[in-house]
């Protein structure tokens, strides 16, 4: 039975995507090594912010940077499913689609790190 079923009420449909997304997470958190990295990260991030006592806006700053890398990061995952489903073997498209995929999620990280790294500073400099 799928999201397509006829069968279904309005209602289960929209709880049972809940459960296929849930599952796309559970699986990729199992299988990519990056996803778990990041979500370690988030992770430590609040952990920091609690510990920082981080403002209303620095908190939304980084529940933000944090949502937006782990969706990255998701999507990169089926990117990267789908190339391999269309073609196993090399092909410099294939290539190219993954290497972009994988620039973005990168841009994101690195400009993720900065905007961590001045919240944090603000906060330490106070102590120095
Ligand atoms: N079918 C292919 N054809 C050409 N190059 C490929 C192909 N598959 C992967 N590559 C190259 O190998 C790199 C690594 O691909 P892979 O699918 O292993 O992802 P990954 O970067 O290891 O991601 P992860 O470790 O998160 O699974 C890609 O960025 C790409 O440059």
């Amino acid at each position: 039975m799928d999201l397509k079923d006829p069968k279904l009420s309005e209602w289960k449909r929209f709880f049972k995507s809940f459960i296929y997304a849930w599952s796309g997470i559970t699986q990729t958190f199992k299988s990519e090594r990056n996803f778990q990295i990041h979500v370690s990260i988030s992770f430590i991030m609040l952990i920091v912010g609690m510990i920082l006592g981080f403002t209303t806006f620095e908190w939304v700053l980084l529940l933000f940077l944090l949502g937006g890398m782990l969706s990255l990061e998701l999507i990169n995952t089926a990117l990267e499913h789908v190339v391999d489903l269309i073609t196993p073997d090399y092909h410099p498209l294939a290539k190219a689609a993954k290497d972009a995929a994988a620039g973005a999620v990168l841009v994101y990280a690195f400009l993720s790190v900065i905007i961590g790294v001045i919240i944090i500073w603000s906060h330490l400099k106070l102590f120095l």
